[in-house]
């Protein structure tokens, strides 16, 4: 009997479905895109019950493909877009509001005014986040606050809250479970990073019910098991993290030191930093990477809001490229990038500056910018930004970061590779399965249940694709980095206040 695990990659734009065999190999994929929904400038909601029905869908496409039994997985792994707030009535299974997206901005007024009473050093401490509408926390309250009738009905334990996470489970167990993994937990603001609990010191600041919140549980362990969903026999399901935790476990970096940056809608690094939180000096992020038996590991995080979006508004905003790919030939038109440089702040700035204000601004232009110029200014923002949160990261750790191990979307175009590699000067490394969000995943799962003995077993699977390595003088990049600098002071300078 063959055992594959199927992993669940509930993403921001999709929701996808992979299933791997014992070998961590790939058997099929399957995806389907759902409605986002932009009800006023700066929300960002999501149906919560069209990201199940999608995410149902792609999981019975994916098994078909593969033309497997249902009775041969192992176990499904669970890893998702993180923060997104769903809040669901216990008795019926139905969302009380749409889910409110982690780009969703409508809290920020209230953030601001929360760092001013000078809450944010102790939500800092405890949760290791910086104080920002970026975190499920303050989601929470406004639909606690907005919904009518939500508040009442949460205090009488009717409601439950959930990231994606959370809410998958307990739509797959037909409501028996309702939990959450510490990674997952660690991005709402409401959870203590060092105790590993929801916090009450943080409920009491939020008006938080601790009636509506998931149990918390480690990465990798069987949660539950499907009920009356994808087949008659119950599978286990056994692995849980946050999107970019999954991938930095996928990517196999599993020693303090080790760094994944995954390129995608937004992009998203981390840097193993073992079984000790580390606050960052640096406005980083510190986080829970995981959890396995009793062993936990931290990681620092530096988030960039605006990373592949940038070129899907070149295609769908300006209309520049009729598809993502057609970027990397459209910016090689241009020998260089003629002093144009684009600051993508489009939803404020996010590592390491944390400005909710800040818009976006292209400085440099000229009678002679051409389309070309513009996209790979576009491309070259992706890579500037990178290198802001690695120089936050290198100075946290007090090292330089050997090699850079990426993946994501946009890790495909090599120009935006090569230009990374010269910019922070560092190796960057794509492995052979990009896909490692859902591959990290699976591997959580898989351990839970046995089909993997170790993460040493695990280790010996990761291969390399490509490696980048620098190229570019010195003298050429600190001028980049200079001017980057002063693109950066200005899109600051032009705020929404
Ligand atoms: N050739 C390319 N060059 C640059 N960016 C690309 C390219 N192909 C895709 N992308 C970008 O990658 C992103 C999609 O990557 P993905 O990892 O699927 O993101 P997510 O998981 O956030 O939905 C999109 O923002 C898209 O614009
Ligand atoms: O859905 P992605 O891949 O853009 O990831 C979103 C992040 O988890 C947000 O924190």
């Amino acid at each position: 009997m063959s055992r594959y695990i199927l992993s669940f990659d509930q993403g921001t734009t999709s929701s996808r479905a992979i299933l791997f065999n014992e070998q961590g190999h790939i058997m099929s994929v399957a995806q389907k895109e759902f409605t986002q929904y932009f009800p006023q400038p700066g929300w960002v909601e999501h149906d919560a019950l069209e990201i199940w029905t999608t995410q149902l869908t792609v999981a019975t496409e994916a098994v078909l493909k593969a033309g497997i039994n249902l009775q041969d997985i192992a176990g499904i792994g669970i890893t998702n877009q993180r923060e997104t707030t769903v809040l669901w009535d216990r008795h019926t299974g139905q969302p009380l509001h749409h889910a409110i997206v982690w780009q969703d901005r409508r809290t920020a007024d209230y953030c601001d005014s929360l760092r001013q009473s000078g809450a944010a050093e102790m939500i800092r401490e405890k949760t290791g986040l910086v104080t920002d509408a970026y975190f499920s926390a303050t989601k929470l309250k406004w639909l606690l606050d907005h919904v009518p009738g939500a508040r009442a009905k949460a205090q009488q334990g009717d409601l439950c809250f959930g990231t994606i996470d959370s809410w998958l489970v307990w739509k797959l167990t037909n409501g028996q479970r309702h939990v959450t993994d510490v990674s997952n937990a660690s991005r709402t603001m409401l959870f203590n990073i060092h105790t590993l609990q929801w916090d009450e010191e943080l409920l009491r600041l939020f008006d938080i019910p601790a009636s509506v919140l998931p149990e918390v549980c480690s990465s990798s362990e069987i949660y539950g098991h499907t009920q009356q969903v994808l087949a008659a026999a119950a599978i286990p399901i056994c692995g849980i993290a946050g999107d970019q935790q999954a991938a930095l476990f996928g990517q196999m970096c599993l020693q303090p030191g080790m760094v994944k940056n995954t390129y995608g809608t937004g992009c998203f690094m981390l840097m193993n930093t073992g079984s000790q939180p580390v606050l960052s000096q640096h406005n980083l992020l510190t986080t829970v990477a995981w959890k396995i038996g009793d062993e936990v590991q931290y990681a620092l995080e530096g988030s960039v809001f605006i990373g592949g979006a940038v070129v899907q508004w070149l295609r769908d905003g300006l209309h520049l490229i009729p598809n993502s790919a057609a970027v990397e030939a459209l910016s090689r038109q241009a020998a260089d990038n003629a002093g144009v440089y684009m600051v993508p702040a489009f939803t404020g700035l996010g590592a390491p500056y944390w400005n909710q204000q800040a818009r976006g601004i292209i400085v440099g232009l000229t009678r002679g910018t051409t389309d070309a110029h513009l996209a790979k200014a576009a491309l070259e923002s992706i890579a500037f930004q990178t290198m802001d949160v690695l120089t936050a990261m290198e100075a946290d750790a007090g090292m330089p970061v050997q090699e850079m191990r990426v993946d994501g979307g946009a890790t495909v175009n090599e120009y935006l590779m090569q230009f990374q590699a010269d910019l922070i000067q560092t190796r960057v490394v794509r492995p052979a399965i990009t896909e490692t969000t859902a591959l990290g995943a699976a591997y959580l799962a898989g351990l839970a249940v046995g089909v993997w003995k170790d993460t040493q077993t695990l280790a010996q699977y990761w291969q390399q694709d490509a490696a980048f390595t620098p190229t570019m003088p010195l003298a050429t990049c600190n001028e980049h980095r200079r001017q980057w600098q002063k693109a950066v002071m200005a899109a600051l300078a032009w705020t929404t206040a």
